[in-house]
């Protein structure tokens, strides 16, 4: 991780035009594309979201989801209060405006005093305000602004004065990193289309990427009556269709705010604006399941459980931690009945694996009862934390949430990555067992960290394992968008050719009888790192 301090980086982008398409500010390197440093060493980084919006009386939207959502994620939200309104669950009651010279003090405050990372924008309802809001940034950069374009609140009840339209375009949005309009706000932004499919969204997106924001999130929210809620997002160059479950509930109101400030509050822990994205939506999805029964008012959008996740104290919430794809290099799975061969307990194995080389290691203990398995498992977590090695649990999340592990990995057959995600929140890691591009787009879509690929050999490990080959194990990684680790009857004598295949994505390989199935564990691990160092170094 680079040690430079935190730069700031919002400036101005140039002028929208057709051309800003294929700009060169596309080809700057996304200041968001690494992880951030927050504070000067020995300092206690904080993550800090600014939310500049308007209060909800009723609690679920505006400033009070932003900042629940800010906290629930591990995020200091401050916040300057452009509008106090009215409102329930039945609707808009009554907006009033702040006085302009007022936001502009609480954003001098604010921003003259407090490290603030991330800016993220609501109900900006007049010229003015959009304007001093711009002024105030150009003052004080920070490192991204979020912008949630909010116009209508989904009550139909105006939130902004249509006059804004035209400073949104022309100077916020040439500043923002990304804009989140819902449909009717992106078809409102140009200026009337009618957007009724997803095809419609990303045509609306590519046109609202013109106004100049580096990414373009539309949201499928109020998209007429399907199965998933479908979010479109674009980077200038690509379209991701951003799948979730649509949850069926009457508690819909303020998954906007939220869906925006949770965004940014991930690209304040230092994500980048996909993964940010990806994470928000999550978020937003497992809130709503959570929170679908909920009563509160009697109108027909009621609000809902932003904190949802303190009735899961296990869910590390505040976790910084992250995934570095290099920790796959070297991947070790234990075996229990190897382990009783050879006469080694489960710790005195992963021990020596980790004392040889191994970079990540697995706990996959098949016929070990859960009580023995879960002491074995806190034992192997101090191990491997004492070591920096993460530590995974291979399908066990209830061991995984007991032994607090660094992660879970799953089968196809397993509990779908999407829920694993949803128990162990966003710091964990989770991977997936993929044989096919559509698997591997599936836990992309799940939110995985990682997929393991194989068999690439044939293996007496794992039953009915039918074997890819080189050619198959190409062919999923070429299609993954996470990164691989290969698996399936991998050895000393044919690890470096694995590694020898130079596929990009393909970070390393995960072994088992290799490895356990020997009497000496660290020794057979050295050699097998030696030999995936040295193919590594001839690529
Ligand atoms: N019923 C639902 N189930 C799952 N996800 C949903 C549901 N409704 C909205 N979402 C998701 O919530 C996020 C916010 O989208 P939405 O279109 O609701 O924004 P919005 O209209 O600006 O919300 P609001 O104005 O009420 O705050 C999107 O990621 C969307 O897909
Ligand atoms: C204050 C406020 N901001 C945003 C929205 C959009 O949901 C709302 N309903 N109220
Ligand atoms: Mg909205």
């Amino acid at each position: 991780m680079s040690s430079a301090p935190l730069q700031p980086i919002l400036r101005p982008h140039p002028p929208s035009s057709i051309s800003s398409f294929s700009s060169p500010r596309r080809t700057r390197p996304s200041p968001l594309a690494r992880p951030c440093r927050l504070a000067a060493a020995r300092e206690m980084p904080w993550p800090h979201v600014l939310t500049v919006a308007g209060s909800d009386s009723g609690g679920g939207a505006g400033i009070q989801a932003d900042v629940k959502a800010c906290a629930a994620l591990g995020a200091y939200c401050s916040s300057v209060i452009t509008a106090v309104t009215a409102q329930n669950t039945a609707g808009v009651q009554g907006v009033h405006l702040v006085p302009e010279e007022f936001i502009r003090k609480q954003l001098n405050s604010v921003l003259s005093d407090m490290s603030v990372d991330v800016v993220k924008t609501g109900m900006l309802p007049s010229v003015g305000i959009v304007q001093i809001l711009c002024e105030s940034l150009r003052k004080f950069p920070v490192k991204a602004l979020v912008v949630d374009p909010v116009m209508v609140s989904t009550s139909g009840d105006s939130l902004s004065d249509p006059s804004t339209l035209k400073n949104y375009r022309d100077e916020l949005f040439a500043m923002a990193d990304i804009v989140t309009p819902n449909v009717k706000e992106a078809s409102k932004l140009l200026g009337g289309v009618s957007l009724h499919t997803v095809s419609d969204m990303r045509d609306a997106a590519a046109s609202i990427y013109k106004f100049g924001p580096r990414y373009v999130l539309v949201k499928g929210g109020d998209m007429p009556d399907s199965s998933e809620a479908i979010d479109v997002f674009y980077d200038g160059k690509e379209f991701i269709e951003l799948r979730g479950h649509r949850i069926k509930t009457r508690n819909t109101h303020g998954t906007g705010c939220t869906l925006a400030s949770s965004i940014a509050a991930e690209l304040a822990k230092g994500s980048t604006m996909l993964h940010a994205v990806r994470v928000a939506k999550n978020f937003v999805e497992s809130a709503l399941d959570h929170s679908k029964d909920l009563t509160i008012g009697n109108g027909p959008q009621g609000p809902f459980d932003h904190l949802f996740r303190l009735k899961f104290p296990p869910y590390n919430i505040g976790s910084q931690q992250r995934f570095n794809p290099d920790s796959l290099f070297l991947y070790a799975v234990t075996d229990s009945r190897m382990n009783k061969k050879w006469g080694h307990s489960i710790e005195d194995a992963v021990k020596a694996a980790i004392e040889g080389g191994a970079t990540i290691v697995q706990l996959r203990e098949k016929d070990v009862e859960s009580r023995e398995f879960l002491e074995a498992a806190k034992a192997c977590v101090e191990i491997c934390k004492s070591s920096g090695v993460p530590l995974l649990i291979n399908d066990r999340v209830d061991i995984a949430l007991a032994c607090n592990a660094d992660g879970v990995h799953v089968g196809q057959s397993d509990i779908s990555a999407r829920k694993v995600r949803e128990l162990l929140g966003p710091g964990k890691i989770i991977g997936v067992s993929c044989k096919t591009p559509a698997q591997a787009e599936q836990a992309w879509n799940d939110g995985a960290d990682y997929i393991g690929c194989g068999g690439v050999f044939p293996t007496t490990t794992k039953a009915n394992n039918p074997t890819l080959g080189f050619e198959g194990l190409k062919t999923v990684c070429l299609a993954s968008k996470l990164p691989v680790v290969a698996i399936g009857g991998i050895n000393a004598t044919n690890a470096g050719s694995v590694m020898e295949l130079g596929i990009p994505n393909l970070k390393g390989v995960a072994v088992v009888s290799a490895l356990f199935d020997r009497e000496h564990v660290m020794a057979e691990t050295m050699n097998l790192r030696s030999i995936l160092t040295n193919a590594l170094c001839s690529v």
